[in-house]
């Protein structure tokens, strides 16, 4: 190519980008307008709504329904996502808190369904993050729900029995691990390594054929791992990109997770309840009373009016031994009419039945 055509070829970029640059100013304009008008027709004492997940799930898939290309759809979607979370921004920022340190997986998860144009708060622990949403400090709380290796997070679901939470939103994250090392360690004498319970267990092949004779110590979180190993000599983490970015780490390894589709599924919880946008999950806690045929009972319903079930977990309840709550997640919203009838069917024989919530199925 010649320097000439070069030239010509940025000169146009950077018209295109004055076009781009205009177009994304007078889109923030118009989200001011919409926060105006939030304000404007309030009733006494109502609370504004600014963020609206299933708006923001309408405007994702319309950007992937038209994309033409060369960007691919997720790429494209990705860069609205950030826009939206600008504009949203604009209206009210939002606070999030998600189960930390910095650098963990549910970091990214948050990032990637709420943009980055939020204030994020890291929490200890994934109780933590449930009260922290449940005294108001933050509008919303990222929570890890479930992995495709290793299955339910127990925490996240026995937090569910605890708090009145509403779920308003789920993101699907694939997840990479890598074993980490500091510009301090010793790569031949690594003696211990350390990562969160979970992604040892989702590492556990690798680890045996490569370091079956190193010690594996559970840590709190894969950012904890990283940071602790940042000043050790003899030891190495497993941890992801994030992590990896935020502690300075080197990669000794890349993605050692034993399968390769490892993803997990987190949850966005809060206090508002999400309308229906056609393509929506909803997810439910039951209690049966302990009798035989109580779980057949229970699907029964779900079977006969076509309601497709995407999850069901069981928990101990809390209330008396060898007694058993299921989380139920099916295809649908709660206020759908074949849904409600399902519900109220399931209410006549169940002990106790709770709507989390229902929300927009993840659209990136
Ligand atoms: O449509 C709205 O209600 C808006 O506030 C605008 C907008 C957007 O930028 O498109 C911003 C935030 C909401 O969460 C949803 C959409």
């Amino acid at each position: 190519m010649s320097e000439q055509e070069l030239k010509a070829l940025r000169v146009r970029i950077d018209s295109l980008d004055e076009k781009v640059l205009e177009l994304i100013s007078e889109r923030a304009r118009c989200a001011q307008e919409v926060a105006r008008v939030k304000m404007a027709s309030l009733a006494e004492g109502e609370v504004p709504v600014f963020y609206r997940p299933e708006r923001e799930a309408q405007v994702l898939k319309r950007v992937m329904e038209r994309n033409q290309g060369p960007l691919g759809n997720e790429e494209m979607a990705r860069l609205f996502r950030e826009i939206m979370s600008s504009c949203l921004a604009l209206e009210q920022p939002l606070k999030v808190a998600y189960l930390g340190p910095e650098g963990t997986f549910t970091q990214a998860a948050a990032m990637k369904h709420f943009g980055h144009a939020v204030i994020s708060k890291p929490m200890a622990a994934i109780d933590e993050v449930f009260r922290e949403v449940a005294a108001g400090a933050v509008n919303f709380g990222v929570v890890p729900v479930e992995n495709s290796t290793e299955g339910a997070v127990n925490h996240t679901l026995d937090s569910f029995l605890e708090h009145d939470m509403v779920i308003c939103g789920e993101v699907e994250l694939r997840i990479h691990h890598h074993l980490l090392v500091g510009e301090n360690t010793k790569t031949d004498s690594i003696s211990r390594i350390y990562s969160h319970a979970q992604s040892l267990a989702q590492c556990r092949k690798w680890l045996d054929a490569h370091y079956p004779n190193v010690e594996r110590v559970a840590v709190s979180s894969n950012a904890e791992a990283a940071k602790r190993v940042k000043g050790e000599w003899n030891s190495a983490a497993i941890a992801g990109d994030m992590a990896a970015g935020l502690y300075g780490l080197t990669r000794l390894a890349e993605k050692i997770e034993d399968r390769p589709d490892n993803s997990t599924r987190f949850l966005m919880i809060g206090s508002q309840e999400v309308p229906p946008t056609g393509d929506d999950k909803t997810s439910i806690i039951v209690s049966m009373s302990n009798k035989p045929g109580a779980l057949h009972e229970l699907l029964v319903p779900f079977h006969d009016n076509g309601i497709d079930l995407t999850r069901i977990e069981t928990r101990p309840s809390r209330s008396g031994k060898w007694t058993y709550v299921f989380f139920i997640d099916f295809v649908g919203h709660h206020r759908d009419p074949l849904v409600k009838s399902v519900l109220e069917k399931i209410s006549q024989e169940a002990v106790a039945l709770k709507v989390l919530g229902s929300y927009p199925k993840a659209v990136l």
